[in-house]
């Protein structure tokens, strides 16, 4: 049967009959392949064909939808555009799959650059493969929109339906494809050419894992559809990230990816176990550390001190070799890769002892043609090699050069200072077994192992997530590990923490230095995060990561954003829990991002209050509550998020704004900030120059620690300048009474404590506004207003 493609005038129900057409040439391909084990040849084939036939990843599942999208082109074609491609009995394609090339170039059209494109029909379905909603968008017409409305991009996005609903999802613990709302700046990203170095830079929700995987899935059905799938790479910051973006591609059909956090991405066994001082951890860190191993490694080749003889079986003579022999050989050989050069060490010296030993036979008058050469003993020459060229494990050599002063001054050479040395120096373990190993000696471990061996597994394609925090060490390993260079490299400098945090992408392109050319992408729409959240966040970018700028955002959540002041420091953890079981009794996903000072605290406030709650930084999450550090929050997302004590995390270490910045731009719905009232970071509390005010829920501004679940549903108030509400301590400061006003009944009925809140959120911000002297008029002007309106 051959499917006649619906006119560009179809409607739901034409739509929906070659959708049904579509499906029965779909499930009959199956039957086919189903009934082709049972022909096939020989037992082998048979259950290979039978288990293809189940779960034949080429055509779907039976139950799902044939079709997402429908271009129609200027030209006549039109191109229906499935999760797979569904061809007809006369083997013409006639779903094509969302991964071909020509259809992600074809989404990357716009209003802006056609491409050719007259119409993009988007299909809602439901089970089983019918159509519930089809949405036109006819980009001439859309432009000519655009033009006489004066839309905005943003705009035009916002007003995605389908798209809305998708990011109104509720999360879970395992990351979802974007296949079927992909937005045209993301397809461009994701069939960019395979043969560069992508550099994709956007901000907190702006997609960039969500592109690097689907860029996979469409790299290996295109330019790379003759490697194997194990030959790409995925790597991430930590297990707790890689587990929750693990089902992207087995979802989009890409079972084998080797999928790897940084620190098991390296060649060696070791379980990091201890903590290094944060000088000691960036210079093990950086790219110098390649210089001092390659010397350290040489320095274990040592000449000799005084000749050795060799004794031979049956002859009463011997072989000598002098140091300056020895040395002779060793200059003769190539140190690198270490291994290698061993064995070639040991092969020459044998043929020189046999070269000598020879000689000797002649001499003596009973050389033959048929006599063999005397051989010295095996164990011999091993413990000679032994002596000049030792056998070494990555992690011995290691030890014992971190062991020494001495050798790591020699290694060291003019590329470490004496304090450096310093810093590298540890005490030995007297058993390999019991040495302890830091994250940063992984890198080193395995930079080591691949200049021992010579060997490092290598691949097509390299994606890297976070990048913007690995060290030169890290990147290095990466660089080694990747084929040709081809490398999708996603990041957001404004997250850039560590010991190597950065505030430009130029180090890390120059280190991985790929042939091929460099391309930078930066992505503009901010997909996760609520509009209000992260205008609150943003207000800690001129600071964090001054000239980078908040994305933009392209989705509201009706009381996003809410600020909890409570009064003392142990307040906030029972506060906390307090929300997060708010949150969880409505079936939301919540992670709880709580800085290592008060982790314990928060803790115990969740025993206390018979919660059950998971430790994200132990590698994954679970679907209700999950503690997380502010560090291992980056890359995640939940439905909403409680931030604990905002000002320590900006205090706990030099990055500390970019922390806050990264904790608070995590959910996707709800963001609740629980401080020490008067102790908000500054930031926060003052609200940046340029940005609007975020929006808080009148549930915190009506005071500390009142209880948040029973305060009535009022209507939003605008955060003001100083976003924090007032409190008992506040009362009593002189200077915080002069700065604000104060709304005259915190009590009474729910009209009234709207109307003083709102008042006291209009005085604040003509405090910010106006002087003082000007507000008696601006009052008058205000309510002369509202009497002509009404
Ligand atoms: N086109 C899209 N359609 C549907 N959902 C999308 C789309 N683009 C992004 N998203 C969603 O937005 C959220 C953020 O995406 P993602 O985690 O890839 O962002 P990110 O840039 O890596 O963020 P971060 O820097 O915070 O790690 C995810 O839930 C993702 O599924």
């Amino acid at each position: 049967m051959s499917l006649t493609i619906p006119a560009a005038s179809a409607t739901l129900e034409d739509e929906q009959l070659f959708f049904e057409a579509v499906r029965d040439v779909r499930e009959s391909t199956r039957e086919t392949r189903a009934l082709a084990w049972q022909s096939a040849a020989n037992g082998k084939d048979r259950a290979r064909l039978k288990a293809n036939a189940a779960t034949d990843a080429t055509l779907g599942a039976s139950d799902e939808p044939v079709a997402f999208l429908r271009l129609d082109l200027d030209d006549g074609d039109t191109y229906y555009v499935g999760e797979h491609g569904v061809s007809d009995a006369d083997n013409e394609r006639v779903v094509l799959s969302w991964k071909a090339p020509a259809i992600l170039r074809l989404r990357g059209a716009s209003h802006h650059d056609r491409r050719g494109v007259a119409r993009q029909r988007n299909y809602r379905t439901e089970p089983i493969n019918r159509i519930r909603d089809i949405d036109d968008v006819v980009l001439a017409e859309l432009a000519r929109q655009v033009a006489e409305l004066r839309t905005s991009d943003a705009q035009i996005v916002s007003s995605d339906t389908f798209l809305q609903s998708e990011l109104a999802r509720t999360r879970s613990p395992e990351m979802q494809t974007i296949v079927r709302t992909i937005q045209a700046a993301q397809a461009d990203v994701i069939a960019a050419p395979h043969d560069t170095l992508l550099v994709v830079q956007g901000g907190p929700g702006t997609g960039k894992t969500a592109i690097a995987l689907h860029r996979v899935a469409a790299l290996l059905f295109g330019p790379l559809r003759d490697v194997t799938n194990n030959e790409v790479l995925v790597v991430g910051p930590n297990a707790t990230f890689l587990k929750y973006i693990s089902r992207v591609l087995p979802e989009l059909g890409e079972e084998n990816v080797v999928q790897r956090d940084i620190g098991h991405l390296m060649a060696t066994t070791v379980t990091p176990d201890v903590v290094e001082r944060p000088a000691a951890a960036r210079l093990k860190g950086d790219a110098r550390m390649v210089e001092v191993l390659a010397r350290a490694l040489s320095d274990r080749i040592r000449p000799l001190r005084e000749s050795v003889e060799f004794t031979f079986d049956d002859v009463s003579w011997r072989v000598t070799l002098t140091p300056q022999d020895v040395a002779e050989i060793i200059d003769e050989v190539d140190r690198t890769p270490y291994a290698v050069g061993r064995a070639r060490f040991r092969e020459l010296l044998e043929s020189e002892i046999a070269t000598d030993a020879r000689r000797r036979q002649k001499a003596d008058g009973r050389w033959t043609n048929r006599s063999a050469t005397p051989r010295p003993r095996p164990t011999d020459v091993e413990s000679l090699v032994e002596r000049v060229w030792p056998q070494l494990t990555p992690a011995a050599f290691l030890r014992d050069l971190f062991g020494s002063v001495e050798r790591l001054l020699s290694a060291a050479g003019s590329t470490l200072g004496a304090d450096e040395v310093g810093l590298l120096r540890r005490q030995a373990a007297p058993k390999l077994s019991e040495q302890q190993w830091s994250k940063e000696d992984l890198p080193l471990l395995d930079h080591v192992a691949i200049e021992m061996t010579g060997e490092a597994e290598t691949y097509a394609h390299i994606v890297v997530d976070e990048v913007q925090d690995l060290s030169p060490m890290q990147l290095l390993a990466l660089r080694r590990r990747s084929r040709h260079g081809a490398m999708t490299i996603v990041g957001d400098i404004a997250q850039s923490t560590g010991h190597w945090a950065r505030d430009s992408w130029t180090d890390i392109v120059d280190l991985l230095a790929s042939p091929l050319p460099t391309r930078r992408v930066d992505l503009e729409y901010g997909y996760r995060v609520p509009r209000a959240v992260m205008e609150l966040a943003a207000r800690l970018l001129p600071e964090a990561a001054p000239g980078i700028v908040a994305p933009t955002i392209v989705r509201d959540v009706e009381n996003a954003t809410r600020l909890h002041p409570v009064g003392t420091a142990d307040d906030q953890f029972a506060r906390a829990v307090e929300v997060v079981r708010e949150h969880s009794s409505k079936g939301l996903f919540v992670g709880v991002v709580c800085p290592d000072g008060g982790r314990n605290r928060l803790e115990d406030a969740f025993r206390d209050a018979r919660i059950q709650w998971n430790d994200a930084d132990k590698g994954g999450l679970a679907s209700a509550i999950n503690v997380v550090s502010p560090g291992a929050s980056k890359g995640l997302e939940f439905d909403a998020v409680v931030v604990v004590d905002p000002e320590t995390i900006v205090q706990a270490g030099p990055h500390g704004l970019r922390m806050l910045y990264i904790a608070l731009t995590r959910t996707t719905g709800y963001l609740d900030v629980v401080h020490v009232a008067g102790s908000l970071p500054r930031l926060l509390a003052e609200g940046g120059a340029t940005q609007e005010p975020a929006r808080v829920s009148p549930t915190s501004a009506s005071g500390a620690d009142g209880p948040t679940e029973a305060a009535p549903a009022l209507p939003d108030v605008p955060v003001p300048a100083r976003t924090e509400s007032p409190t008992a301590q506040d009362e009593d400061r002189p200077d915080a009474s002069a700065a604000r006003a104060r709304p005259r009944s915190r009590g009474g009925s729910v009209r009234e404590r709207t109307v003083a809140l709102n008042a006291e959120n209009v005085l604040e911000l003509l405090a910010e506004v106006a002087p003082a002297h000007l507000w008696q008029e601006i009052l008058e002007e205000v309510a002369a207003r509202i009497a002509d309106e009404s």
